[in-house]
C-alpha cells in the first residue's frame, strides 16, 4: 500500500505507517497539477489544509480508500465525492486545540497591546511607546461566537485573565455553558455588549460572512475582532472598512477568505489589523499529534478496521445493514428535521420504535437520528462512531424506547427532541423502500424528506398560503409541493412546502414578520449524506 503525504507533516506520523509496512511519498508544497497526475498510484492521502482534494482528484484516485486531514477542518475535501466512491475521510478532531486555542489568546493580546506593530517598527529603529499604548484585557466583555472545543477553550482561559466572559453558540445548551462558567447569551445580545469578539464555529452556508457591515457597526465602537477559524465567517472587505473607520478599533486574523493570502486582499496594509498565515495549529506539539491521529487512522482503515475519526462512514456488519439499512436514510432525515424545528441547544432526544421494528437492533437506527441531528451544526462531520459521544460531550440525553404495539402504521419511528423546555416531535415511517414523514408535532402529513422543506404553524384564515406562495413566486422560488390542514389547536394550520431552492434570509425574514404567522422553519436536507 501506498501513502501520499501531500502537506508536510510530522514525521512521527510517518513513521508508524512505515512501521506499519506501507511506503510513503513525502511532498511539501505539491502543485495541484501533480496532484492530479500522481494521485492514481496512491491507496492512500494525509493533507493540511493546503493541499484541495477535489472532485476531480478523487475521480482520477482509483486506488484511493482513506484521506487523512492532518487537523479539524475538512473544508479542503470533497466529502460528498470521496463517500460516493466510498473512500473514507478521517481528520483528527482534538490534535491541534490547544495550539488553535492558544494562537488566539496570543492573537488577542498582540493586537490589544500593538505587540506586532511595535516588534516591526522597533527592529525598524522606531521608538514609538506613546504611539503603541494598548488597552487591558481583564475587565472587557469578551464574545466567543461557537463553544466547541476551540471557542472553550478560548473561554476558560479569557476567565483567567478577569475578562467577563459571554458566548453564542445556538446548539449548545444552558448546562454545558454553565460547566464553562460563561454566559450564554443571543447573537445581538453579544454584537451589543462585547469589547472583543472571537469566532470558532465552521464556514457553512450558515457562516459564511455572518459578521459583515450590517452587525459590524451594531457593535461597540472601539471593538475588536479575532478570527483564527476559518476565512469567510467575517466578511473581509467589510471588516477592513470598519477598522479604517475607526468603529472597529482592532482585528487579528489567522485565516483568509482566499490562501495564500493574496496580494490585493482588502486586509493588507491596514493599520490595526494583525494577521498570520494560518499558523493556527503550527505548534510542534499539534504537528506531531494531528500527525500521529491521522497515521494512526490510516493504519486501522486500511488494515479494514473502523476508525473513530472517521467523518464519513460507518463500520456495519454486511448482515446488520441488510436489515437496517432502509431505516438509516430515513432516521437520518427525521434527526435533521427534528433539529431545524427545535429553538436553541438541545438537552434530549427520544427515539421511539412502533411496529414490527421494535423487534430489530435498532441501535445504529438510533445513532442514524443523532446523526442528523448533530451533522447540522457540527464542524466534525458525524458518524455512526462519533455521533454518540458527541452527543455524550454536548451533554444531550439520547433515550431509545421500544413498543411492538402499531401506531397506524407497521414500522414507525417517532423521534422528539427537547430544546429549552419544548419537544418537537417528528415521525416517519417505510413505504416499500421509501421513507416518509408522516407527522410533525402531531400534525398529519407526507413528505418526502428530500431537498428542503419550510414548516409553516399559522392562522387558519384567508389568503395566508396565497401571501406566501406569491412572496415565494417573486423571489423567483419554486414550490414543488404542498400540504396544508387544520392542527390540533383551534383556529390554527399548518403549511408543509417543499422548495426547490435556496431561500435568502431576507424571504425567511418577510414571512416571519407576516401576520398570522406563527413560526417557520426551514429544513435542509442537503447536510444529510
Ligand atoms: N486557525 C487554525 O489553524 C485552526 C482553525 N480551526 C477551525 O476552528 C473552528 C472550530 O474548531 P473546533 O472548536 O475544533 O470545532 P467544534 O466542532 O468543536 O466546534 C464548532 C462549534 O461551532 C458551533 N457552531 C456551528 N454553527 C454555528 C453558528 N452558526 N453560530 C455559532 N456557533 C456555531 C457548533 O455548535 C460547535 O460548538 C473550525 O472551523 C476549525 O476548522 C481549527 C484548528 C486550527
Ligand atoms: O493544517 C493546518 O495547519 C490548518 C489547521 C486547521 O485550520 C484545521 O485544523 O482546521
Amino acid at each position: 500500500m501506498k501513502v501520499l503525504v501531500a502537506d508536510g507533516v510530522s514525521p512521527k506520523g510517518i513513521e508508524i505507517l512505515q512501521q506499519a509496512g506501507f511506503e510513503c511519498v513525502v511532498k511539501d508544497k505539491l502543485p495541484a497539477e501533480e496532484l492530479l497526475e500522481i494521485i492514481p498510484e496512491f491507496d492512500g492521502i494525509i493533507v493540511r489544509s493546503a493541499s484541495k482534494v477535489t472532485k476531480e482528484v478523487i475521480d482520477r484516485a482509483q486506488n484511493l480508500k482513506i484521506i487523512g486531514r492532518a487537523g479539524v477542518g475538512t473544508d479542503n475535501i470533497d466529502i460528498a465525492a470521496a463517500t460516493a466512491r466510498g473512500i473514507v475521510v478521517i481528520n483528527s478532531p482534538g490534535g491541534n486545540t490547544i495550539a488553535a486555542t492558544e494562537h488566539t489568546m496570543g492573537m488577542m493580546l498582540a493586537m490589544a497591546r500593538n505587540i506586532a506593530v511595535a516588534n516591526e517598527t522597533l527592529h525598524k529603529g522606531e521608538w514609538n511607546r506613546k504611539k503603541y499604548t494598548g488597552v487591558e484585557l481583564r475587565g472587557k466583555t469578551l464574545g466567543v461566537v461557537g463553544l466547541g472545543r476551540i471557542g472553550s477553550g478560548v473561554a476558560t482561559r479569557s476567565l483567567a485573565f478577569d475578562m467577563k466572559v459571554i458566548g453564542y453558540d445556538p446548539y449548545v445548551n444552558e448546562e454545558r455553558a454553565q460547566s464553562l462558567g460563561i454566559k450564554v447569551v443571543s447573537l445581538d445580545e453579544l454584537i451589543e455588549q462585547s469589547d472583543f469578539i472571537t469566532v470558532h464555529m465552521p464556514l457553512t452556508p450558515k457562516t459564511k460572512g455572518m459578521f459583515n457591515k450590517d452587525n459590524i457597526y451594531k457593535m461597540k465602537k472601539g471593538v475588536r475582532l479575532i478570527n483564527c477559524a476559518r476565512g469567510g465567517i467575517i466578511n473581509e472587505k467589510d471588516l477592513a472598512e470598519a477598522v479604517k473607520s475607526g468603529h472597529v478599533a482592532g482585528a487579528a486574523i489567522d485565516v483568509f477568505e482566499s490562501e495564500p493570502l493574496a496580494a490585493n486582499s482588502p486586509l493588507l496594509g491596514v493599520p490595526g489589523i494583525t494577521i498570520t498565515p494560518h499558523l493556527g495549529a503550527s505548534t510542534v506539539e499539534a504537528q506531531i499529534g494531528v500527525s500521529v491521529d491521522v497515521a494512526q487512522g490510516i493504519v486501522t482503515a486500511l488494515n479494514g478496521e473502523p476508525v473513530s475519526t472517521a467523518v464519513n462512514m460507518a463500520p456495519v456488519s454486511a448482515q446488520t445493514m441488510k436489515v437496517i439499512k432502509p431505516y438509516l436514510d430515513l432516521a437520518e432525515r427525521l434527526g435533521c428535521t427534528a433539529c431545524s424545528l427545535a429553538d436553541g441547544g438541545i438537552s434530549e432526544i427520544k427515539i421511539k420504535y412502533n411496529g414490527g421494528i421494535a423487534d430489530v437492533d435498532t441501535k445504529m437506527i438510533t445513532i442514524a437520528v443523532v446523526k442528523g441531528i448533530l451533522n447540522p451544526i457540527l464542524e466534525d462531520k458525524v458518524n455512526y462512531v462519533n455521533a454518540p459521544s458527541l452527543a455524550k460531550e454536548r451533554n444531550i440525553k439520547v433515550k431509545e424506547v421500544k413498543d411492538k404495539s402499531v401506531e397506524n402504521f407497521a414500522n414507525l419511528i417517532t423521534v422528539s427532541v427537547v430544546a429549552n423546555g419544548k419537544t418537537q416531535t417528528v415521525q416517519g415511517a417505510l413505504f416499500g423502500d421509501e421513507g416518509r414523514i408522516v407527522t410533525i408535532n402531531s400534525y398529519r402529513v407526507d413528505v418526502d424528506p428530500h431537498a428542503r422543506i419550510l414548516i409553516c404553524p399559522h392562522i387558519n384564515r384567508p389568503g395566508i398560503i396565497g401571501t406566501i406562495g406569491s412572496l415565494l413566486g417573486y423571489a423567483n422560488i419554486n414550490i414543488s409541493g404542498m400540504q396544508v390542514g387544520k392542527t390540533e389547536i383551534e383556529g390554527t394550520s399548518m403549511m408543509v412546502l417543499t422548495i426547490d431552492n435556496e431561500i435568502p434570509d431576507s424571504v425567511m425574514q418577510q414571512i416571519i414578520n407576516m401576520n398570522g404567522i406563527f413560526d417557520v422553519k426551514l429544513v435542509n436536507y442537503n447536510v444529510v449524506k
